[in-house]
């Protein structure tokens, strides 16, 4: 069955990247300052990154290593110091509806705004005509599992169905990329689990790609195809890992342990360097 709501691609560009054989997203030589009053503080240090289209990017490390910072500076919300980001070979300068964020905040949701209005607002924001933008919103809330929650408010569900109309407003924008800074990391055990899987399962379907911020290294490993493996303050690029044999079943096995204690030597080699 063709799937009418299939994730946005602009054929000519991708088409044309394609041939080139281009990362749908590149991370040239990133470095990102703070400035505070008295002096200036690096938080990601001369990163270089290559995305494909249908990545599973996970962006690794310790707290503090810049990892949300390099994803707000592909999201456009904050400017490089240093380096160029480009997707699609387009110089991302501000922040643009083709990359959508998901945070790890609950509050992240309009709470005056109903579940199905909250989806359909930045449609209704980017141009998208009301009917079509109310039957898209509806599409997506169906797809993370609220139909019937869709005329609730953000205060009458729990953290985790507000993760996931997140999710279903992220994903009705069709981005080229979507952008998840730690989105699970404040749920319980349990229902991390489940959204872990229902991302895989959504991934399955729109075949999104996704650059998805974590310090877990289990998470990164079922999450990720692609791992970026990041040092702390500055952050730098440490390795890149393929995870993209590993699902869920494989979480006891003994080459999921080995990968786990390999990535935990990168973390703790160079916590200590
Ligand atoms: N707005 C800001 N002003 C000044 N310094 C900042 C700002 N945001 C982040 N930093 C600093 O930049 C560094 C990287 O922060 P960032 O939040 O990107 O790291 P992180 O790896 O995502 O951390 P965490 O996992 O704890 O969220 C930290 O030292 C942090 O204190």
């Amino acid at each position: 069955m063709t799937n009418p709501l299939k994730i946005a691609v602009p054929q000519e560009t991708a088409a044309a990247a394609a041939q080139a054989g281009r990362p749908l997203l590149q991370v040239r030589q990133v470095s990102i300052d703070y400035r505070l009053s008295d002096r200036a503080v690096r938080a990601v240090h001369q990163v270089s990154l290559d995305v494909h289209e249908g990545d599973r990017f996970i962006l690794l490390g310790a707290s503090g290593c810049g990892k949300s910072s390099l994803l707000k500076a592909i999201g456009g919300f904050i400017p490089t110091s240093e380096g160029s980001i480009e997707l699609a070979g387009r110089q991302v300068q501000k922040a643009g509806p083709d990359r959508a964020m998901v945070f790890q905040e609950f509050d992240q949701l309009p709470p005056w705004l109903t579940v199905q209005q909250n989806v359909a607002f930045p449609l209704r924001a980017t141009g998208v005509k009301r009917r079509e933008a109310a039957e898209r919103a509806f599409t997506y809330i169906e797809k993370v599992g609220l139909a019937r929650f869709a005329d609730a408010y953000p205060h009458q569900l729990s953290g985790g169905m507000k993760q996931r109309v997140a999710i279903a407003r992220a994903l009705a924008l069709q981005p080229r990329v979507l952008l998840m800074d730690e989105p699970f990391a404040a749920l319980d055990a349990l229902t991390r689990q489940r959204m872990q899987q229902e991302l895989l399962e959504l991934w399955a379907e729109f075949r999104f790609t996704l650059v998805f911020v974590t310090h877990a290294i289990d998470e990164a490993l079922l999450l990720g195809s692609r791992i970026a493996v990041l040092s702390p303050h500055p952050g730098r690029l440490r390795a890149e890992i393929d995870a993209s044999r590993f699902d869920a079943q494989d979480i006891a096995s003994p080459d999921f342990r080995a990968a786990t204690q390999r990535i935990h030597c990168l973390l703790f080699e160079q916590a200590h360097a």
